[in-house]
């Protein structure tokens, strides 16, 4: 376990052009080291926020796009294609601009494909995809991550693990589907947390007073079954980027600020 760093910026767009930077550099360098590298998308506005600032920074050719494996720590369970799918506004915002390998973009099944209506076996298909990637390296059914970057929710949710539902407290399977959860669509697929802790990087994105309460409350020792942002961590980093809105409810002794 690697304990949380901090980096706040001033406002959402500098943090996802930092962020951009800063995940071009990881995968340059993971692609130097290693010949590829490997990323989890997240969804939502942090997470889309980032691709669109990834795909209007010049810098994004020096990663080979045709060397880089992208997996997803969720899904919405819904028709390939519909807008609200995490892998239908990651295309849009990113992918369908860059040279990726279509073999290397391993988005999690949609509804109405092999799996019609059954998010468990799509989890459980999912998981053996993972475990297919996973070599004797990885130490476990999943890659090791280059890099898995999570969107903060503004309830502490990260991926699709919620508060107090059954996927926050599993910890054998990889993957699992997600019934009942609280933010539409009820039925989801998710990274379970025991498969987020393989990256070796996880990065945590929260930008937006929106997701002020739920940053203080993670980065303030509650728990992970009420607040699964607290059991996102990675290998050998933890990494929390946020913007100032955000940060304005840690404490002050993560994150000193003037008294006003
Ligand atoms: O539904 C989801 O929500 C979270 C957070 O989204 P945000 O819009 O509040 O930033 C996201 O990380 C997750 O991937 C997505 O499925």
């Amino acid at each position: 376990m690697s304990a949380p760093q901090l980096v706040v910026h001033r406002d959402k767009e500098l943090m996802a052009q930092a962020t951009a930077a800063r995940l071009i550099t990881e995968v340059v360098d993971a692609q130097a080291a290693r010949g590829t590298a490997s990323v989890v998308l997240t969804g939502g506005r942090n997470g889309n926020g980032l691709l669109a600032a990834l795909a209007a920074s010049p810098a994004r050719d020096a990663i080979d796009w045709s060397r880089l494996d992208l997996w997803w720590g969720d899904e919405r369970f819904l028709p390939e294609g519909d807008p609200e799918r995490n892998d239908t506004q990651a295309r849009e915002a990113l992918l369908d601009s860059v040279g990726l390998d279509p073999s290397r973009v391993h988005a999690m099944p949609a509804s109405d494909g092999p799996y019609a209506g059954d998010a468990d076996a799509a989890a459980a298909a999912y998981a053996s995809e993972l475990a297919a990637a996973a070599g004797p390296e990885d130490d476990g059914p999943v890659p090791a991550f280059d890099v898995l970057m999570l969107g903060v929710g503004p309830d502490t949710h990260v991926a699709s693990l919620f508060p107090e539902l059954p996927a926050v407290r599993e910890t054998e399977r990889m993957v699992v589907g997600v019934h009942g959860a609280p933010k539409p669509p009820p039925t989801r697929i998710s990274l379970t947390l025991p498969a987020i802790r393989a990256a070796r990087e996880v990065w945590l994105l929260a930008a937006g007073e929106d997701k002020a309460e739920a940053a203080g409350i993670a980065l303030s020792g509650a728990g992970e079954v009420q607040a699964p942002a607290a059991g996102a961590y990675g290998r050998s980093r933890t990494l929390w980027l946020l913007d100032a809105a955000a940060a304005s409810r840690l404490p002050q002794a993560l994150y000193p600020r003037a008294s006003a």
